[in-house]
């Protein structure tokens, strides 16, 4: 579940009564999602999305998220859009909270994957990449290879009770992948957590994305390795090469990836890989017993990371040299 803040109809009320809206319909928690409260806000004009930032969002990051979302909708992208009140400011405060409102996006997150969800994802993702070009924030991506050593750090001692051996397996990949990390390739604005219940389909077709508060600057190939991760792997493990396939044409058609990007996809894949484990890690080790949100399993990442150790040829994702 992810409600942490309680917002009486009072406060809902008064927070509503300062932007162009109507009067509140309804307003009811989304169980759904695990970093912000989400509450689902039915106005007299329509249905909008209410968010309270929680503890991991950083509030001096919000203009970046916010005015991302502004330009990638001015850009052509389907995405959530900030809603200003009438005094023409969009990020407010509700309940010692910082808060905004958001437009609602149609359409469901994908509960099964189909190959066809994997396209659809390829060309989002692509666009995604072009539509961030000209905007003018820059946000550093404090969970890249220069933030796991300090993330594994503070799960080092504990690791071991998750999985014998998981302490020295990940101090063993994070030398390799510090050493190797590609320093040289295309960058801009990625979305950097693009998992399944941050894609919006309607009718098969991609609708729109969501989420983009872990959005920064790094590597475009790093973005499409985080999803080939959250996308391509069966519930029982298995790499789907199909799905792969699809992601990585599709991605292609719109943003073809240079010669160096397809090389750097295995290495990229495994840092991919190490980030979620080492958040997930995190969180398994240090979430109270009974908090009311779902953690999710690091050792279905160990699992990709071997994957991608064992890749010698981009030809295993489905994709050729050029
Ligand atoms: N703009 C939107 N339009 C429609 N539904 C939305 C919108 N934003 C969020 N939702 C709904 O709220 C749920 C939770 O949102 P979101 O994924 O942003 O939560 P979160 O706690 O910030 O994220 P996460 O745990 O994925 O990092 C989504 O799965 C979706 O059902
Ligand atoms: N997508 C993340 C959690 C939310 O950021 C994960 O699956 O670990």
């Amino acid at each position: 579940m992810a409600v942490y803040t309680e917002v009486s109809d009072e406060d809902v009320r008064a927070f509503v009564a300062q932007y162009d809206l109507g009067d509140v319909v309804s307003c009811k928690g989304i169980a759904e999602g695990v970093e912000n409260s989400n509450f689902l806000l039915v106005t007299d004009k329509g249905p909008y999305i209410l968010t309270l930032y929680e503890k991991r969002v950083d509030p001096a990051d919000l203009p970046f998220f916010l005015g991302l979302m502004d330009h990638l909708a001015a850009n052509g992208l389907t995405c959530p859009q900030p809603v200003a009140g009438t005094d023409g400011v969009a990020l407010r405060s509700l309940c010692g909270r910082p808060a905004v409102i958001v437009t609602f996006l149609k359409g469901m997150w994908p509960r099964r994957i189909l190959a066809d969800h994997c396209a659809g994802l390829g060309e989002g993702l692509a666009r995604l990449h072009l539509a961030g070009d000209g905007f003018t924030l820059t946000r550093r991506n404090s969970l890249s290879v220069g933030g796991w050593r300090p993330l594994f750090e503070a799960s080092r001692w504990r690791a071991d009770e998750v999985k014998p051996g998981l302490a020295d397996a990940l101090a063993e990949e994070l030398d390799y992948l510090e050493a190797q990390w590609p320093q040289d390739l295309p960058a801009g604005i990625i979305h950097a957590d693009l998992f399944p219940d941050n894609v919006f389909f309607a009718d098969g077709k991609l609708s729109g994305l969501i989420d983009f508060y872990f959005a920064c600057n790094d590597l475009f190939a790093y973005d499409v390795a985080i999803c080939l991760n959250a996308w391509c792997f069966e519930a029982d493990g298995a790499f789907n090469v199909t799905k792969a396939r699809l992601l990585l044409a599709n991605y292609d058609r719109i943003r073809p990836l240079s010669a160096a990007e397809r090389e750097a996809l295995p290495i990229l894949a495994r840092g991919s890989a190490i980030r979620f484990l080492l958040t997930r890690l995190y969180d398994w080790l240090n979430t109270p017993p009974g908090a009311m949100v779902k953690r999710k399993d690091p050792l279905e990442y160990l699992h990709k990371l071997r994957f991608h150790q064992q890749i010698r040829h981009i030809a295993d994702y489905g994709l050729d040299r050029s």
